[in-house]
């Protein structure tokens, strides 16, 4: 069995002149949370929409749990919440996930027990017999989530699950997506909430105008440029200080800061200080948060087209 939910070399959809999807590739492993992040209007939507085939791409080489992208009975085993999925509202909760379990051909002496223990899991069992009218946004979000499950997917696309959920309904929200993949399910994110995804995800990629421009797990991700902090007893002596700055750190009274790959690139740092007879209080590695490395790589790739 392979290990990728979804591998794609060359994903591209054009809707006429814009090119929406400029030649994407990712790797989503089995049994995953994946985060795909980007700002409004990169094609995070267009992504999902072409690996599900709601709308076609314009070019597509690559697989989804083994199989060609589109491949029928592939799709049967992925569930999906559409952003702003609404459903309609005379409907009530129960009703709404029995109706998806007809649709997923789920067997009629199944799909009672299953919707009961999915309205379970999303913690909309009280209200169930409310109609969607009546359901504040975070209940619909829920039933949304019910229904994109009922077919006990192997893969499950969520497009912007908490968009307009209080704080509350998105740490439950998460919640259940940690549940998915205990249950050995492959989540797939779509959100411009990082903080979020950066909670949730054990790999990101980070999207902008039509590509993928980051690619790898939370912890490689915020890696890639440490800073240190090197902290002196009594403030960085006045010639170190010139000749630090001189090279590219910044230093504020006892602190100085630098960018390095890794902790042997601030040796030379603390040899220097040890010889100029500066005792060191404190050395710490300062990780850049996924907002940060996300807001570099945006304006990066800007600038870069530009
Ligand atoms: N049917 C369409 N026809 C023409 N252009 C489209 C169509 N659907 C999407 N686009 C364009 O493709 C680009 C990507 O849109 P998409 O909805 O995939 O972005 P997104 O990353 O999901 O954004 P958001 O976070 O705002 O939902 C946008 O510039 C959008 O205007």
């Amino acid at each position: 069995m392979s290990e990728a939910a979804i591998d794609i070399e060359q994903l591209r959809k054009c809707y006429g002149r814009f090119e929406a999807l400029a030649g994407i590739s990712l790797m989503v492993p089995r049994g995953s949370v994946f985060g795909l992040l980007g700002p409004n209007g990169a094609g995070k939507s267009t992504l999902v929409k072409s690996l599900l085939t709601i709308v076609r791409p314009t070019e597509c080489r690559g697989s989804m749990l083994g199989e060609k992208i589109g491949h029928r009975q592939t799709l049967g085993k992925v569930g999906y919440l559409p952003e702003h999925a609404r459903f309609p509202d005379y409907l009530t909760g129960r009703q709404i996930v029995a109706y998806s379990a007809g649709l997923a051909k789920v067997p009629a002496s199944m799909a009672r027990e299953r919707a009961e223990r999915l309205l379970e899991l999303v913690g909309m069992k009280e209200w169930a017999d409310r109609k969607n009218g009546t359901y504040s946004k975070g209940m619909r979000q829920r039933i949304g989530l019910a229904q994109a499950l009922v077919n006990e997917p192997e893969i499950v696309f969520l497009d912007e699950p908490t968009d307009g959920v209080d704080p509350g309904g998105r740490i439950e929200i998460r919640k259940i997506i940690e549940r998915m993949r205990d249950e050995g399910r492959t989540v797939f994110v779509n959100s411009h909430l990082l903080g979020e995804v950066e909670q949730v995800a054990d790999k990101v990629a980070i999207m902008a105008r039509g590509r993928i421009i980051e690619q790898g797990s939370i912890a490689d991700l915020t890696h890639q440029e440490s800073r240190y902090e090197v902290r002196t007893v009594g403030p960085v002596p006045m010639p170190l200080r010139s000749h630090f700055e001189s090279v590219g750190m910044r230093v504020a009274g006892d602190t100085i800061s630098l960018l390095a790959d890794d902790a042997h690139g601030i040796q030379p740092l603390i040899d220097r200080l040890r010889r100029e007879g500066a005792a060191i209080r404190e050395i710490r590695e300062v990780r850049s948060s996924l907002e940060e490395v996300f807001v570099a790589s945006v304006e990066a790739q800007g600038r870069e087209e530009a």
